[in-house]
């Protein structure tokens, strides 16, 4: 069903180290004759603060659309899951852009805005989302994935790394992931990994990490989850373990194109609950953003969000 819907632009101007501010400028242009709303962020969590407020204040069909990178709309969809008055698209400018490519958006920016503009009130597609719980930090939504052990390792540290600042203005970002992925890859030691996934305890010895994704797309591009998807009500989820350092340089290689699969060492199945213990703490991302340590307990909430997809 068609509806009208308010349109309301949530940007981060500091995605990709200020290109999505520089995008929202040229696109901004093109809204000139489109009544709309702009808020801008001003530092973490702002995202899912201003979307809720947005949200709860008026409850007439609303389109949100985020301007930024995965942290973004990660942020936004957290302020508006379970709202069925609003909508969310999204133009990617930040320097991964995992969201755009696993719910088949376009990846270009400047393109975004017409084919937002073409289907600011056609019907929308709903899609699942991630529920995490921490001991520690709480919990939180998450669409595209949540990792724990060495991924989550490599993007806290790409998160806090001043040369990623430096490398996106250069348009090199994703360079640093590689470095800090060789880097520490000499001093990761994998360890034990309990998992329970709807009731069933599956242990894994010399566990590298653990990623329980939505959509098939993380770390900037990588194939991690080929048979992830965002509306089957369930997560896939994938075990890289018991492997030597070479060998999983190696299979990092074939993530690209979702060759890894094909390796004993690495463990791929669906579910629904799952509780992730590691026999030490280790890191834990949602959406590539750093949120806590293990234990961490993951649910599905089915078709919990809106998103303008395609003409289909
Ligand atoms: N005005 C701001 N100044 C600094 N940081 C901000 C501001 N607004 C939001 N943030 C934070 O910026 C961080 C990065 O944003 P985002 O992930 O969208 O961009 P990115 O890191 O360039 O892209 P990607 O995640 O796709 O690699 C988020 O954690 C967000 O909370």
């Amino acid at each position: 069903m068609s509806e009208k819907r308010k349109l309301i632009f949530i940007v981060n101007p500091a995605a990709k180290n200020g290109f999505s501010l520089r995008i929202w400028r040229k696109l901004s242009k093109q809204l000139i004759d489109i009544p709309h709303e702009v808020y801008f962020t001003e530092k973490t969590n702002d995202g899912a603060k201003i979307a809720k407020k947005v949200a709860m204040k008026d409850s007439n069909p609303l389109l949100i659309v985020a301007v930024g990178g995965d942290g973004t709309i990660h942020e936004v969809i957290n302020g508006i899951i379970n709202m069925p008055h609003v909508t969310i698209a999204y133009i990617p400018a930040g320097s991964g852009n995992d969201f755009a490519r696993g719910f088949s958006l376009p990846t270009d920016p400047l393109k975004s805005i017409d084919f937002i503009k073409s289907l600011i009130d056609s019907p929308a597609t709903l899609f699942d989302a991630g529920i995490y719980t921490t001991n520690k930090s709480g919990s939180g939504v998450f669409v595209n994935s949540v990792g724990a052990g060495f991924d989550a390792l490599i993007s806290m540290k790409g998160n806090r790394s001043k040369a990623k600042k430096w490398l996106n203005s250069i348009s090199l970002g994703k360079l640093v992931y590689t470095y800090f992925v060789i880097t520490e890859l000499f001093r990761y030691r994998p360890t034990t990994l309990t998992l329970e996934v709807d009731g069933e305890k599956k242990i894994y010895e010399k566990t590298w990490f653990v990623t329980i994704s939505n959509q098939q797309y993380f770390g900037g591009g990588m194939k991690i989850a080929p048979h992830a998807n965002a509306r089957d009500g369930e997560f896939n989820i994938t075990v890289v373990h018991n492997l030597s350092k070479i060998k999983l340089l190696f299979i990092f290689i074939t993530v690209f194109w979702g060759g890894h699969l094909k390796y004993k060492e690495v463990d791929s199945y669906n579910g629904r609950e799952i509780s992730i213990r590691f026999e030490q703490p280790v890191w834990v991302h949602a959406d590539g953003e750093d949120i806590a340590e293990t234990p961490f307990y993951v649910n599905i909430s089915p078709k919990s969000w809106r998103l303008i997809q395609n003409a289909e």
